[in-house]
């Protein structure tokens, strides 16, 4: 009996070179994992197709392993490469949700793009003229940092024709003004892009801060900036579906960029990050919001600050994957009749 199993199986099943794929809904999915093993095959997001073995795609996963903008600990460089090594347990079906994510709409994964680890406005300009161009070939973009200084160029190349709402998960406010003089820094992307007339400021939003502040100040300053809050401490009351109601009533029907720092969750549920707060929202509370998101009109997402050398037992990779997948879940077209 077993031998039969085992003989039907390596049958089926190529010796090397190109892995068999799912293929529902039209679309080329991930690597078939009852004829290749999960660990086994190239290293793409969720094992799925590179943007070179698809006709064309509805959504591309790239990297941005960058981290020369860090105030603390360094190594989100290595995120996207950690993120998508921890994302071979993904699975077709999101029970969660009903959805389907890459039957519903075509995935596939970009590689990374190549930003200059020594100049870092050189990098916001490689990072945002590769978006460009990347948004030619599939029309919205999930991002994997790389640390939170990108958000910037990402939201230059997506929001200088029209403003875009921003929904902002992250412990820290990162409206800040200058680190040392510096303008462009993990601290300071949001006030950049507000000053650059990219934010619909009427419609921004962070969920989750928390932790120290330099002063008062910062506060009016943000609220100045196009942002309203739901802090950390406000999580326990409302629950997930209070806070994904706060958001939506803010967003309404305005494009959406989704920015999640991995630091939103609290450092037992993502240690692996470069400048940890305690007191965070757990994984399964952010995936909860995010899952209640689909339907909003979200045109490009990012996860920064995945810092692998602090992780434990892909911890961080582990929730960050998720966290990956419920976007991509939350952005598949019908995504939100199917709830
Ligand atoms: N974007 C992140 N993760 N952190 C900003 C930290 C700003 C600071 O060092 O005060
Ligand atoms: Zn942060
Ligand atoms: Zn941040």
């Amino acid at each position: 009996m077993v031998t039969r199993m085992a003989d039907d199986t390596t049958r089926d099943a190529p010796l090397f070179g190109n892995p068999p794929r799912i293929a529902e809904g039209g679309h080329v999915g991930q690597i078939d994992n009852s004829l290749v093993p999960r660990f086994a095959g190239p290293p793409t997001f969720a094992q799925l197709p590179r943007m070179d073995e698809v006709d064309s795609a509805d959504l591309a996963v790239v990297g941005v392993p960058f981290d020369a903008g860090v105030s603390y600990r360094p190594g989100a460089r290595f995120g996207p490469a950690h993120i998508r090594a921890s994302s071979r347990l993904l699975r077709p079906f999101n029970p969660a949700t009903g959805v389907s994510p890459f039957a519903a709409q075509q995935v596939a994964d970009a590689g990374d793009i190549a930003a200059n680890p020594f100049s870092l406005e050189e990098a916001i300009t490689q990072v945002e003229r590769s978006a460009r161009a990347l948004l030619e070939q599939a029309p919205r973009l999930l991002v994997l940092g790389g640390d939170h200084t990108i958000a910037l160029p990402l939201l230059r190349a997506l929001g200088s024709e029209e403003p875009v709402a921003v929904v902002h998960f992250d412990a820290h406010l990162d409206t800040w003004d200058t680190y040392f003089g510096a303008a462009y820094t993990h601290g300071t992307p949001f006030r950049r892009a507000s000053e650059e007339g990219l934010l619909d400021t009427s419609a921004c939003i962070h969920v989750g801060t928390r932790g120290p502040l330099y002063g008062a100040r910062d506060l009016v300053d943000d609220r100045d900036l196009g942002f309203a809050m739901v802090p950390a401490t406000e999580i326990d009351a409302l629950g997930a579906g209070g806070v994904a109601e706060r958001i939506r009533a803010r967003v309404g029907e305005r494009p959406v960029y989704i920015s999640i720092d991995i630091d939103v969750l609290d450092p037992a549920f993502a240690p692996g990050t470069g400048t940890p707060e305690a007191g965070g929202m757990t994984s399964r509370e952010l995936l909860a919001i995010l899952r209640d998101l689909a339907g909003l009109d979200i045109v490009g997402a990012d996860i920064v600050e995945v810092s692998p050398a602090y992780d434990h037992a892909e911890i961080t990779g582990i929730a960050a994957s998720h966290v990956a997948y419920e976007l991509l879940s939350a952005m598949a077209p019908g995504s939100q009749e199917k709830q």
